[in-house]
């Protein structure tokens, strides 16, 4: 294929309702969009973190930088552009792992519709649906979290993973195991809130029969996590602290990592993506696919992920309408609990052209 145009469109879709975590609150999804023409077809990606960095390093207005000076220059010199060869070429810039998976991403989704094959054909998908879990946010009170979880239940979600911070953990695990029964699959995500002075505190935790506890501590600390783990039976799952295959198998060699977030974005993705799957099933290290509340344009590739063989456990890839009155895509609506993966050639969806049109806030290329 040959590149000629990428174009980043930024947009801004408000949420159902605000989503709190350790980190923040957010009301709305504010990312951007990038639509890579090349000669044979073109593809989407979404960008999967925000305009401020708080989830990881990298925002918005930074990646845009990234992408338009360093990144771009040398994928476009390369002789023959194809997705194998992005990775090696954006080598020389350390990080900004969202923003490589996002050029890469639009790259791999326009090569696979060049050849009319579907993301999960290539990435060696055993499933056509996938069961969903829904991440609930941090709330005001617990009645009002009982209340969430009670209507997510009923909408079809067969787990139910709750954000926790020093202050709002035990209780409302305690209810939530209490209201809904010990065979509710039930995990919670502290997004690196606490700290290894909090090990004791974070073992009444293992009364709940959680699955996981997600990223207890601050982010790329394998040692303190390793450590941890020894004090608690509730398998450590980590997200923010992993980057890429490599640092996977090192989490995993240090008993710091006994599940596996697998997000695209935060490894670079799909490609690594699929890397990080074989090395934890290589491992018999379960993964699941994270979520960064995308819209359907990253939805939808999510879904094909998480339909390999490794991914044994529901992931964050909830409905459209858990966040949005409207998607940027034709919706992805929940049937016994279920996702249906994506048959279509490349990541099987594209943004719907009126509804982008009202939710984009500028338009404009980054290449040439
Ligand atoms: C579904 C879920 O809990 N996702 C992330 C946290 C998260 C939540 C919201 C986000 C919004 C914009 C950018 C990144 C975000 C990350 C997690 O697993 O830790
Ligand atoms: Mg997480």
């Amino acid at each position: 294929m040959k590149l000629e145009r990428v174009e980043i469109v930024h947009v801004a879709i408000p949420l159902v309702t605000p989503f709190r975590t350790s980190f923040g609150t957010m009301t709305a999804k504010d990312t951007f969009l990038l639509r890579v023409v090349t000669d044979r077809a073109e593809g989407w990606s979404e960008f999967a973190a925000d305009p401020e960095p708080l989830y990881c390093s990298e925002f918005v207005a930074g990646a845009e930088i990234v992408l338009r000076d360093f990144l771009l220059p040398r994928v476009a010199a390369l002789p023959r552009l194809t997705t194998a060869a992005l990775a090696p070429a954006m080598a020389g810039i350390k990080g900004h792992e969202l923003a490589k998976a996002a050029l890469e991403t639009a790259v791999l989704d326009a090569e696979l519709r060049s050849y009319g094959m579907s993301l999960a054909a290539y990435l060696g998908a055993v499933r056509d649906r996938v069961p969903a879990g829904v991440s609930v946010g941090i709330k005001d009170s617990v009645p009002q979290l009982l209340d969430d979880v009670e209507r997510y239940l009923a909408e079809g979600y067969v787990r139910i993973k709750l954000k926790i911070e020093p202050g709002w953990d035990v209780e409302p695990v305690r209810a939530v195991r209490e209201r809904f029964g010990d065979g509710l699959p039930l995990q919670v995500d502290a997004n690196t809130a606490y700290t290894l002075a909090d090990a004791e505190h974070l073992r009444r935790l293992d009364a709940f029969g959680l699955l996981l506890i997600e990223e207890p501590l601050e982010e790329n600390n394998l040692h303190a996590h390793a450590l941890l783990q020894q004090r608690l039976t509730t398998p450590v799952c980590l997200d923010e602290s992993l980057h890429h295959a490599r640092d996977t198998a090192s989490a995993i060699a240090m008993d710091a990592c006994r599940v596996v977030n697998v997000k695209p974005a935060r490894v670079g993705g799909y490609l690594e993506a699929r890397r990080v799957h074989d090395v934890a099933h290589a491992h018999g290290v379960p993964v699941w696919c994270g979520g960064m509340l995308e819209t359907g344009v990253g939805r939808a590739p999510n879904l094909a992920l998480a339909a390999l063989p490794g991914f044994t456990l529901p992931g964050d890839t909830s409905a459209s309408s858990r966040y949005f009155a409207e998607d940027l895509t034709e919706p992805f609506v929940l049937r016994d609990g279920h996702l249906p993966v994506p048959t279509g050639p490349g990541i099987g969806v594209e943004p719907r052209p009126d509804v982008l049109r009202r939710f984009t806030r500028e338009r404009r290329d980054l290449y040439p």
